[in-house]
């Protein structure tokens, strides 16, 4: 019989030495089929041992199999052994360096914003709309030159990924929401490090975060609405256009470690509303409780 254990997939993560990075080196210490096969970083770290450029934050100790590899720098012919990249890139250059695996046949799994509004690119939250994957074809095929096997899927902000799956449950349980109103409380991991100056959040809220409303707003409509096929026969994101969905974030960060908390209101298109609080301890995407 087959196990899928049996068949062991190289990986590489890019942006390795970063707070996303080492989160994605933690979870995949003992994963039973994704081998770490190559880490990378910025040219500040890269022909470097992992353990002497990163500044470790897990609870954890560093795995002994990434403990000695040697940090490359974030280009393809660097990661010729894996099948699979994990991006945590900084945003600011995550854009191009994952573009450039794409090209290289790479499947690239990113945590970065760059490619989220990208209309190819599926937005994913695997317990809501993993079947948005059905566009990577075509995502595939529109490249130039097309690929037979790269592609780039992205996960969400950390916000909307914790309100999506309480959202999407009750869109199936009651019908289109219409209107939806969230007010979230940020912890300030979800900052990396060094994050947000002490004197900034100790004993205090910060009533903005650069971005994350218009994100939030944005990307749910992305990720509860369906596919649509044009006259060309291109599928397209719909952004929720059949039953339109209105929006409204504020975001706050407070002097929490870890768990964001948001409260959020809605109401149906069929009638009636609904009030709860969301809170999940990892920002990276743990399971929400309502
Ligand atoms: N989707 C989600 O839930 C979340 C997503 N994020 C996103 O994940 C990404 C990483 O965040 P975070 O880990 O906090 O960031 P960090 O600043 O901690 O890490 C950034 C990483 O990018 C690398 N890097 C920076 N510049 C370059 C470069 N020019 N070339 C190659 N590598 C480079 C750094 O390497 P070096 O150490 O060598 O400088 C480091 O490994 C961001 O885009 C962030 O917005 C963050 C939190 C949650
Ligand atoms: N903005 C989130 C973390 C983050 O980096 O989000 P994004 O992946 O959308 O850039 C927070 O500050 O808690």
């Amino acid at each position: 019989m087959f196990h899928i254990s049996d068949r062991k997939i190289n990986v590489g993560i890019l942006g390795a030495t970063g707070t996303v990075g080492q989160r994605f080196i933690a979870l995949l210490a003992s994963h039973p089929y994704f081998v770490v096969r190559s880490l990378g970083a910025s040219e500040r770290s890269a022909g470097k041992p992992y353990s002497k450029v990163v500044n470790w934050k897990q609870t954890d100790p560093i795995p002994a199999a990434v403990r000695d590899l040697i940090v490359n720098p974030c280009a393809p012919e660097h990661f010729a052994d894996c099948t699979v990249v994990f991006s945590g890139l900084d945003a600011d250059v995550a854009g191009d360096i994952e573009g450039a695996f794409r090209a290289a046949e790479l499947a690239v799994f990113s945590n970065a914003k760059s490619y989220r509004r990208d209309p190819h690119v599926p937005l994913i939250v695997p317990l809501v709309n993993a079947y948005h994957l059905s566009m990577v074809p075509q995502q595939r095929s529109l490249h130039s030159p097309p690929l037979k096997k790269g592609f780039i899927v992205t996960n969400a902000n950390c916000s909307t990924t914790g309100v999506v799956i309480p959202l999407a449950a009750l869109e199936r349980a009651f019908g289109p929401i219409e209107s939806c109103l969230i007010t979230t409380m940020q912890a300030i991991s979800g900052a990396g490090y060094p994050g947000v100056p002490s004197l900034d959040i100790f004993d205090n809220v910060v009533p903005y975060i650069s971005g994350e409303e218009e994100k939030m707003e944005w990307e749910t409509l992305k990720i509860l609405g369906g596919l649509s096929e044009g006259d060309d026969g291109l599928k397209a994101f719909d952004m929720h256009a059949r039953t339109p969905l209105r929006m409204s974030a504020s975001c706050t960060r407070v002097p929490v470690l870890e768990g964001h908390t948001e409260t959020v209101s809605v109401r149906f298109a069929g009638g009636g509303s609904a009030l709860f609080v969301v809170q999940f301890d990892d920002p990276m995407g743990s399971a929400a409780e309502c």
